[in-house]
C-alpha cells in the first residue's frame, strides 16, 4: 500500500472560532504541496494538527493506514512525520556539528549495535557529515547552535529533520527572516529532498514565486477552509484564488508574484 497522509473532516475551534474548518485532504509520496492563504487563513494550525502541537476538535488525521488523531508529537515524529525543528528544540550550546550527530544517532538508536560500536560510529559520523554538507553547514560545524545567524539556524532545523529521515517533510515558511543569499540555499534543498519520490513534503508558505518555483500541488485555506487543490498553474488562475488569496493581500502578492 503506498504511503499516504490524509485528514478527514478536520477541525480547531478556538472558543467560537473555526480556525480549522473540516478539512479533507490527502498528501502522497513524490509530491510537494504548498499550503497557501490570506493571513489568518488557518495554514499554520492546520500544520501544527498534522504535527501534533496542537488537538483537534473534531475529525481524524490517518498515517500510513493508522489514525494518528490522538498521538503526541514525539509519537508522530517517530512513526515518521518531520518537522523542521524551532531552536528551542536544538541543544544551544552545542555545536552545529553535535547537535546533527545526536540527530542522527537518535534516528539510528534502536539499531545501535553494542558488538560493534566503532564501526557503528563511524557511520553515523559519515551520515552526520553528509548532512551538514548537504545543507551547506560544514563550514560552520564548530559554532554553538546559538551563535549562528538566522539563516543558518533555519538550516540547522532543516539538517535535524533530515536525519530524522522521516516519510513527510513538514517546512512552515523556511525562508521566513533570511538574507537574500541565504534563500536559494534553503530552496535548492527542498527541492533536493523533492528528488526522493518516496518523500510526502508539505510546505506552508507566503512566497508566490517559492511556491510557483516548488509545488507540485496547491491547497488554498481561507477562514479555515479548504477553498482550491490542485496543479500550481490552475490553482493560481482560479476564481477563488484571485479573490480569496491574491484579492485579501494584494500588495503582499504583488511583490512576491513579480
Ligand atoms: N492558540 C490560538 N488561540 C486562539 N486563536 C488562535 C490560536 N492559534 C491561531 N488562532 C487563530 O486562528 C486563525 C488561524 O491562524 P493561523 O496562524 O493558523 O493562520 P495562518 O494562515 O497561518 O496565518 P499567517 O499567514 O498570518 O501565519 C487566526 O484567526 C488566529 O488568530
Amino acid at each position: 500500500m503506498t504511503l499516504t497522509l490524509e485528514t478527514r473532516d478536520l477541525t480547531i475551534r478556538f472558543g467560537g472560532h473555526v480556525a480549522v474548518n473540516s478539512v479533507t485532504c490527502t498528501f502522497r509520496p513524490g509530491e510537494l504541496t504548498a499550503i497557501v492563504g490570506p493571513n489568518g487563513a488557518g495554514k499554520t494550525t492546520y500544520f501544527n494538527l498534522i504535527s501534533g502541537q496542537l488537538r483537534a476538535s473534531s475529525g481524524n488525521i490517518l498515517f500510513d493506514g493508522t489514525d494518528i488523531t490522538q498521538q503526541s508529537a514525539p509519537m508522530r515524529t517517530r512513526a515518521g512525520l518531520g518537522r523542521a525543528f524551532q531552536l528551542t528544540n536544538l541543544f544551544p550550546n552545542l555545536t552545529v556539528e553535535e547537535n546533527v550527530r545526536l540527530a542522527v544517532q537518535a534516528a539510528n538508536g534502536t539499531h545501535y549495535d553494542m558488538l560493534r560500536p566503532w564501526m557503528v560510529r563511524r557511520d553515523l559520523i559519515a551520515r552526520a557529515d553528509a548532512i551538514l554538507d548537504q545543507v551547506a553547514l560544514g563550514s560552520r560545524r564548530g559554532v554553538a547552535a546559538t551563535a549562528l545567524s538566522h539563516g543558518d539556524q533555519r538550516k540547522l532545523e532543516v539538517a535535524l529533520m533530515i536525519a530524522l529521515e522521516p516519510d513527510v517533510f513538514m517546512f512552515d515558511e523556511p525562508t521566513a527572516g533570511m538574507s537574500i543569499d541565504e534563500v536559494p540555499v534553503v530552496l535548492n534543498l527542498i527541492a533536493q529532498l523533492k528528488q526522493d519520490k518516496s518523500k510526502i513534503i508539505l510546505l506552508v508558505e507566503h512566497k508566490m514565486d517559492v511556491v510557483r518555483s516548488l509545488a507540485d500541488r496547491i491547497i488554498v485555506l481561507h477562514n479555515g477552509q479548504l477553498v482550491a487543490d490542485g496543479p500550481p498553474a490552475e490553482v493560481i488562475a482560479s476564481p477563488i484564488v484571485q479573490e480569496a488569496y491574491l484579492g485579501v493581500a494584494p500588495k503582499n502578492t504583488a511583490e512576491s508574484a513579480a
